[in-house]
């Protein structure tokens, strides 16, 4: 049985405290409160080209700078490491691990000033095989969620609206995970109750019964769920969105695309009914695994995926932004932002927009760059490091 944050809620509500939010634009500092840092050590041992590499002093703001493959997003992606699934490049484990080392690599961050520590790590003879360790106890990576809020934007998300829906159901699932720690876990249990039907959907001989009202009473009750908390945020996006100022970037209004009942038995039913379906298909038809997020650009009434690079990139800064300035985006844990080349891409303007809206929102946020100008006006305390050759040194 998993303990939820609720259980210890009241353990952690002082040291967990965040600062009160501000209004969205605020004057420079003065919501800047004494505030527990989400990050405050990062280690990284023979992670991609980092052979060693440590950061403390962490701040609102650590900015990463160097050149061209220097190593500032596998920094990024260490991080990303410590949220539940594979992290920010969804890469296999063993590609993480320095082709110089052994073939293993180890990752340690520490919350609240060494309270809380996080260990990932995979060895030599099991280099496919990451664990994670939550103040020393081996523990499954759902449980992070428990810790750490994080959400983050890379640039390979500018396809987000253009590829298939996966990536979009993956982005919209991040966003839920942040202020629901249970939704990792609610999400495992679906996909194996799903792969499992689809296996036996799938084998020559006619399937167990039995056993397929049990698979489908599982995906019923965790699909059910699994998709009413993406309605909901998406609901409380839309309503976030819709009450502030467009600012310079793009308004998105959002919309969940599905068919999954919300009521669990509906659902179980639809299964039921479906199974000849999903049979002669080969897998289940109906479910949130199908659902899509559909995000329309309100100023042009156009789909996200008709508009320009640039359109869509700012869609998804304001859906990310709107997703940070929520009252409980991250419950009581601390919450993370990675924001990998983001700010070069922006004139000063929306640059500094999004500044403020960042440091109001309460996240301890990293960013890169190739240079440290676009960062010379950031509106919060900030924490600089070089990083060249896998090497990183404070600036
Ligand atoms: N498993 C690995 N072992 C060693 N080096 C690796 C491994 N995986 C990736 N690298 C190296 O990491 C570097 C890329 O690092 P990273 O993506 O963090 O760069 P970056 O500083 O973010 O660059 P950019 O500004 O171009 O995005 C490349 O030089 C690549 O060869």
């Amino acid at each position: 049985m998993h303990v939820m944050p609720c259980d210890r809620a009241s353990d952690r509500e002082d040291r967990f405290a965040l600062a009160e939010k501000g209004p969205a634009r605020l004057p420079r500092q003065s919501h800047l409160k004494a505030r527990v840092m989400a990050l405050t050590r990062l280690s990284l041992r023979d992670f991609r080209n980092h052979a060693a590499t440590r950061l403390d002093g962490m701040a609102t703001f650590n900015v990463l700078v160097g050149e061209n493959g220097a190593g500032k997003t596998n920094v990024l992606e260490a991080i990303s490491l410590f949220s539940p699934g594979r992290g920010m490049r969804r890469a296999h484990p063993a590609d993480m691990a320095s082709n110089k080392g052994a073939g293993d690599f180890a990752v340690a961050a520490e919350l609240e000033d060494g309270a809380v520590q996080l260990n990932t790590a995979t060895t030599p003879a099991t280099p496919g095989r990451r664990t994670v360790r939550i103040n020393g106890a081996e523990t499954p990576a759902t449980r992070l969620a428990e810790w750490l809020a994080m959400t983050w934007l890379t640039p390979a998300m500018d396809r987000l609206f253009a590829e298939g829906a996966t990536a979009r159901r993956r982005f919209l699932d991040r966003l839920v995970l942040a202020g629901e720690p249970g939704h990792a876990r609610i999400a495992t249990r679906y996909e194996g109750a799903l792969r499992e039907r689809n296996r036996l959907l799938g084998e020559a001989d006619e399937p167990d019964p039995v056993w397929l009202d049990a698979l489908e009473t599982q995906m019923a009750e965790t699909g059910a769920q699994l998709a009413a908390s993406r309605r909901a945020l998406v609901e409380r996006l839309n309503t976030a969105l819709a009450a502030q100022d467009d600012g310079p970037f793009a308004r998105p209004i959002l919309a969940y695309n599905g068919e999954t009942p919300v009521d669990a038995s509906a659902f179980a039913a639809a299964l039921r009914n479906g199974r000849r379906r999903d049979r002669a298909a080969g897998r289940t038809l109906t479910g949130p695994h199908r659902d899509d997020l559909d995000v329309v650009m309100a100023a042009k009434n156009a789909p996200a995926a008709h508009c320009s690079t640039g359109e869509q990139k700012a869609l998804l800064i304001s859906i990310v932004l709107a997703h940070a300035a929520l009252p409980d985006a991250g419950g009581e844990r601390p919450r993370l932002l990675l924001l990998d080349e983001i700010a070069a891409h922006l004139d000063p303007l929306r640059r500094s927009a999004l500044y403020e809206r960042l440091a109001a929102s309460g996240a301890q946020v990293w960013m890169t760059g190739t240079e440290p100008s676009p960062f010379a006006d950031l509106p919060a305390p900030a924490a600089f490091w070089r990083v060249d050759e896998g090497k990183v040194e404070r600036i």
